[in-house]
């Protein structure tokens, strides 16, 4: 077995952390932390795991971390950047579901997340998570950065795309949705039952920190500078708890190639990408408790249009799930260890 630690067990990435790890045959849970929670049983805050865990909340400076294989991150942005050198510098693998390692230019990375990179001279070491791009260099990884939710939705929707240079990378737009869940577990006004059921709303169109994190992809898997990439990219919030649906919209570059043998030939080996059938409408609750990613690729009637529909569950494979699929790469666990979770439906 071996030894992991949570880091942010409150939360509620933590928490799908700890649901899906403590059902992993191979990964024991030595510890998971939280200030505000310290020595309260796990089980009491989260009543789904009562006479599942034992599990007590530590606090972070005081949890056995240099002890663990590998620590899991699910902190806010800029927490574990602080910890993280220390913990490497001690042999720990760790998997950052935060942003802290996801941009590889620092000055980018304060213009975004409004301070300054603590090392950024890890930046490079760091490797992005998205398994169905960068799976070799993740079995060797030391520190992963763990893909947001947005760009996981967008990037696996648009890379069968982009690597086959099919769309004019001017021309890409993503209109995503998320459920609320997605704003974390935190006392915030805007998440208020009242305010976010019977309404619908778009939000960070001015900017939002995810862009710059898609278009880096993007342009990599292009090879194209970033600056080559023009994406418009708008998230809303939508009534519900958990899932995302991404509507991208490209034009393509190139006509006659059949689009639906592209993206299925592109994803076949892929475990966690179900790419649906021709006219198919992927529905959010189709995924969620899920690690899947299900798309839809769609020519409507102006041909030189390609719609692609992606939906995930935000805390699975836009978060914990993806995490658990990053930690059985590094660990040489077959991928789908722990993660053969059918989708709940309604
Ligand atoms: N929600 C989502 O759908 C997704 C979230 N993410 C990212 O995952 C991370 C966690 O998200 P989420 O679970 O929603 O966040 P929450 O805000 O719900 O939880 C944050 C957790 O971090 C702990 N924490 C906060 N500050 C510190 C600190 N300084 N040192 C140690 N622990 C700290 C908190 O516990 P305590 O204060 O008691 O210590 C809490 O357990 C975020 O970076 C988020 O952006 C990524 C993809 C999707
Ligand atoms: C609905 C909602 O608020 N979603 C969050 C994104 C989810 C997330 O936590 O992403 P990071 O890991 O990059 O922080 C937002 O738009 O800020």
């Amino acid at each position: 077995m071996k030894r992991i630690g949570i880091v942010g067990g409150t939360g509620y990435t933590g928490a799908e952390l700890l649901r899906l790890l403590l059902a992993h045959p191979e990964a024991e849970v030595v510890t998971i932390t939280s200030r505000a929670e310290q020595g309260r049983e796990v089980a009491e805050l989260y009543p789904n795991l009562r006479g599942i865990t034992s599990l007590r909340f530590d606090r972070p400076d005081e949890a056995p971390l240099a002890d663990c294989d590998l620590v899991f991150f699910a902190t806010p942005n800029g927490v574990a950047m602080k910890q993280v050198p220390g913990l490497l510098a001690q042999g720990v693998r760790v998997i950052d579901l935060a942003a802290d390692f996801r941009l590889h230019d620092a000055n980018q990375w304060a213009e975004w997340y409004g301070q300054p990179h603590h090392c950024p001279e890890l930046l490079d070491f760091a490797v992005y998570g998205l398994p169905e791009v960068n799976r070799q260099l993740i079995q060797e990884a030391q520190l992963v950065a763990n893909p947001g939710c947005y760009p996981t939705a967008v990037q696996l929707a648009l890379l069968p795309l982009i690597k086959h240079k099919l769309v004019d990378l001017q021309s890409l737009i993503a209109d995503t949705k998320s459920g609320v869940s997605g704003a974390g577990r935190g006392a915030n006004v805007g998440t208020l039952l009242c305010e976010t059921s019977e309404n619908f709303k778009a939000y960070g169109v001015a900017g939002h920190r995810h862009l710059p994190e898609i278009v880096q992809g993007l342009a990599q898997a292009g090879q194209v500078d970033i600056q080559q990439v023009a994406l418009t990219f708008v998230p809303h919030l939508t009534p519900m708890i958990r899932g995302i649906h991404a509507t991208c919209y490209g034009k393509l570059s190139v006509a006659g190639t059949n689009l639906q043998e592209l993206f299925e030939q592109h994803y076949i080996h892929e475990p966690f990408v179900d790419v649906m059938p021709a006219s198919s409408h992927p529905e959010t609750r189709s995924v969620k408790g899920s690690n899947l990613c299900r798309i839809a690729v769609h020519q409507p009637l102006q041909k030189d249009t390609v719609v692609v529909l992606s939906v995930i569950d935000n805390l699975v494979k836009g978060a914990a799930g993806q995490a658990v699929q990053n930690m059985n790469i590094m660990l040489g666990f077959p991928e789908q260890l722990g993660l053969q979770v059918t989708a709940v439906l309604p």
